[in-house]
């Protein structure tokens, strides 16, 4: 699925047991994964279940008040935040947009529109986009410096099922192009990219982890969205053995209630994800869930991009 010949590069980022505190509380906690040139890591889990916080480790954006993250030497990111403060009141064109961060030279700002094929809307107003064009304006703006990895925090939001699968088809083809790495934040518990490498289901921590099974294999999902749907889009069965209460207390599968995980529970590690990328897609967790496929995200559509440094805090915020 992915690019073969870079896969064995030396990862771009790297996690291990990382984790956040804030207000005496672990936000995440035992954070452990990579990212590697050309490889598409996406990372699903309830709201509030720190994929935004594990992405923002991976970029340097938060520290770690445990464990490790690594970056390449000199990693180039290009993120796209879930969230993004701008003024809607003051008018902003495309092209503004692209150089908000910083200069950005005429023919750079052309390519990239190009690339995610809005080059037609240079002029326009921000303001007036629709949701999948807004999308692909953040999306250019991020790979507007050729970033080596490429964070987008829900790329798919406010975009309806078709603007979904056109939108991850033309995330594959930055990736097949630049060979950059990408880590996507789902806000979809069960459908993701096809051509993501590893999904890693958060609650707080790592609950499983795994490959993708592709949907294409589903006569269902084929007659329901065609062909190119099940090429672009996959579900991600799983299965928890505990739920996390509101509480912060942990339910295990026999109903017995405890302050914490066991050790172990619901953690599915490391050896499934490097195992699949030998060979074909033909393991997954227990299903389930059936073919529970939305392509509608409602929420605004108020995503952002900028390239970052991986040292840049300021960004935590997300504004331009
Ligand atoms: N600076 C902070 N101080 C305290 N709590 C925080 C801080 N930032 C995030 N949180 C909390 O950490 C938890 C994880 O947040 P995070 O944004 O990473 O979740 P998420 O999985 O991306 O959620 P969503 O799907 O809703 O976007 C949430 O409970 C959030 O309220």
């Amino acid at each position: 699925m992915s690019q073969p010949e870079t896969r064995n590069d030396q990862p771009l980022v790297m996690l291990q047991e990382a984790g956040i505190r804030r207000s005496g509380r672990w936000l995440v906690r035992g954070v452990e994964f990579s990212v590697a040139p050309g490889e598409i890591v996406t990372l699903i889990g309830p709201n509030g279940s720190g994929k935004s916080t594990s992405a923002k480790m991976a970029i340097g954006v938060l520290k770690p008040d445990e464990g490790r993250v690594e970056r390449k030497p000199g990693l180039r990111v290009g993120y796209v935040p879930q969230k993004l403060a701008v003024d809607w009141t003051m008018p902003l064109t495309v092209k503004r947009l692209m150089s908000l961060t910083g200069p950005l030279p005429e023919n750079e700002i052309k390519s990239a529109l190009e690339a995610v094929g809005i080059a037609h809307l240079a002029s326009a107003e921000v303001q007036h986009l629709s949701g999948g064009e807004f999308q692909r304006a953040l999306l250019a703006r991020a790979i507007a410096r050729k970033p080596d990895l490429l964070v987008l925090d829900e790329p798919v939001q406010g975009v309806d099922f078709s603007g979904e699968i056109a939108l991850y088809d033309l995330i594959t083809s930055i990736r097949n192009s630049t060979g950059c790495g990408i880590l996507l934040i789902s806000h979809d518990l069960h459908v993701v990219m096809a051509e993501t490498d590893t999904v890693i289901c958060l609650n707080g921590h790592v609950c499983c982890r795994g490959t993708p099974a592709a949907v294409s294999q589903s006569p269902e999902y084929m007659r329901l969205f065609g062909a190119n749907a099940g090429r672009t889009l996959a579900v991600y069965s799983h299965d928890h053995d505990h739920t996390h209460l509101p509480d912060g207390r942990v339910m295990h599968s026999d109903g017995s209630v405890t302050e914490h995980c066991h050790p172990g529970d619901g953690h599915h590690h490391h050896d499934e994800d490097h195992q699949h990328r030998e060979h074909d897609h033909d393991h997954h967790h227990e299903d389930h869930h059936h073919g529970h496929v939305h392509g509608g995200i409602d929420q605004e559509a108020t995503g952002g991009g900028a390239v970052l440094t991986p040292a840049d805090e300021s960004r935590e915020n997300n504004h331009v």
